[in-house]
């Protein structure tokens, strides 16, 4: 008999609607994530990110649709369910007057299992937190509450884990070596359904939704997502930018025009070449004029998409 793939997948969300009142926070939204698969929720706030992770958390029933999770429907399965499924929430739910090692333990003791049974999963992470397992879990550092409440997720030997923005707040260097943490999980089959807000971690997954506005508005690859852009795309700067960007706007060859760091993102007319835009530009004396063919990135593909969507 012929296997239904999707009976395979370790989330499958089927056209699943939640409503707050009024308010629309997810949308017939339909996604699969793989066994192991590492699968990013990119999307800015109030894309209904939360709201979609609490559902499939069993935290949260939708109003319509259907959602398994490890084949267990996150409904009617939540008791079973609680134990399979590990979660990160966006604002850490640690006991900010325990500590370290007092908040790991209520953890593993609310799940019926001890530090020790599972050490072996935490390991690596744990071992920077040693040093200060004494202190309390609110004078820790945002890094190092981030990486505690992974610990804290971890501890029952989850099969899936569910990260809602880890890396908000968080600084750089610890954002770095969160996803490398992620990374290494990923190779012991973990499978993870992360979301951010931040462009740039979407790279470091296998494959990304982009959701705004309680919808899917794409789901690929990180390069796929990349290669959804197919308008020639210019990197512009000058020594005025906002003279630049007001002026930029008000060409006739121009479609769109953002701030991309130092830089301004242009999609221009069809026919439109590097020479007139920098004869544009210079009819308006602008100076230290650059303009550079570019590859779009998933946050070019993203305001395209959020333009047609
Ligand atoms: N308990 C609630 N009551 C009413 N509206 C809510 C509630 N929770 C979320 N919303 C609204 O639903 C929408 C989706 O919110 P959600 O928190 O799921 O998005 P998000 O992508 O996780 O963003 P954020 O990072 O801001 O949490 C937003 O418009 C939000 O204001």
């Amino acid at each position: 008999m012929p296997v239904n793939p999707s009976t395979m997948d370790a989330i499958v969300i089927d056209n699943v609607s939640k409503a707050y009142g009024s308010t629309k926070a997810v949308q017939t939204v339909s996604l699969s994530v793989k066994p192991g698969e590492l699968f990013g929720l990119i999307g800015p706030d109030g894309a209904g990110k939360t709201t979609l992770f609490k559902i499939l958390v069993t935290l949260l029933r939708p109003d319509e649709g259907r959602a398994t999770v490890v084949g267990r429907d996150v409904v009617k399965d939540f008791r079973a369910l609680r134990s399979l499924v590990g979660y990160m929430p966006g604002r850490f739910s640690l006991y900010p007057d325990l500590t370290v090692e007092e908040n790991l333990s209520f953890f593993a003791t609310v799940f019926g299992t001890s530090i020790q049974a599972n050490y072996d999963l935490i390991r690596e992470i744990y071992v920077q937190l040693e040093p200060f397992k004494d202190r309390r879990a609110g004078a820790l550092s945002g890094g190092m509450k981030q990486k505690l409440a992974l610990c804290c997720a971890l501890i029952h030997k989850p099969e899936v884990l569910f990260l809602d923005e880890p890396t908000t707040g968080v600084d750089a260097v610890s954002r770095k070596e969160f996803w490398e943490m992620l990374q290494r999980l990923k190779e012991r089959q973990l499978t993870m359904l992360v979301s951010t807000p931040y462009m740039d971690e979407a790279n470091r997954c296998d494959r990304i939704a982009l959701m705004q506005t309680g919808q899917i508005l794409a789901i690929d690859t990180p390069s796929g997502v990349e290669h959804l852009f197919r308008k020639p795309l210019y990197a512009v700067k000058a020594a005025e930018t906002f003279r630049l960007i007001q002026d930029l706007r008000k060409a006739p060859f121009t479609q769109t025009c953002y701030a991309f760091g130092e830089y301004l993102h242009l999609t221009t007319e069809e026919g439109t070449t590097p020479a007139d835009i920098d004869r544009y530009l210079r009819e308006r004396r602008h100076e230290h004029v650059t303009i550079k063919p570019i590859q779009a990135g998933i946050e070019d593909s993203f305001m395209a998409l959020m333009q047609h969507g």
